[in-house]
């Protein structure tokens, strides 16, 4: 039977899933396209020399067809596996300045970690799954990246 006017076919439904992990890092806001005093000048407290750290939470969302046998977009242990490799691992309790090679010449701000997380997750996840890398780098500053 055709579907009803407004739905789609069980085959065609598209489905929203996310999954919210943490991870603590410490950083300094520094550009080395800057001198010393324009770095510390634009970024204030962020240009600390010794640093200063964050409890970061990542909302990692994918898009995709809910199968139709399986009930799911994307298995959340498949989910769960691809962030423990591409977030925890390289970031949990790290300097990202000093221990991740992409932020030697790139400046942690939280919209480049959100490229960095986009870059890795969607090498890792299956092709054209990815949606969206939301990061709360505190209760109050939220980044948005979907790949653009
Ligand atoms: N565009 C961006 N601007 C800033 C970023 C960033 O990632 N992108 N990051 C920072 C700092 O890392 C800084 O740690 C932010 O801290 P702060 O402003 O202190 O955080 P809160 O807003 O939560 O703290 P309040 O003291 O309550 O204001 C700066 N800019
Ligand atoms: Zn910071």
């Amino acid at each position: 039977m055709a579907a009803s006017r407004g739905t789609s076919s069980a085959a065609e439904r598209v489905g929203y899933i996310s999954r919210i992990e943490s991870f603590s890092a410490c950083h300094r806001l520094h550009s080395v396209h800057l001198s010393d005093e324009e770095n510390k000048t634009l970024y204030g407290k962020c240009n600390n020399p010794n640093g200063h750290g964050h409890n970061y939470k990542v909302e990692v969302t994918v898009r995709g067809k809910i199968d139709a046998v399986t009930g799911m977009v994307i298995n959340l242990t498949d989910l769960k596996k691809c962030i423990e490799d591409v977030i925890v691992v390289p970031l949990d309790h790290k300097n990202l300045d000093k221990d991740v090679p992409y932020f030697a010449n790139v400046v942690s701000t939280t919209e480049n970690v959100a490229i960095y997380i986009w870059d890795n997750m969607v090498k890792a996840l299956p092709p054209n799954l990815l949606y969206e890398i939301k990061i709360y780098e505190t209760d109050k500053n939220v980044v948005v990246y979907r790949g653009e």
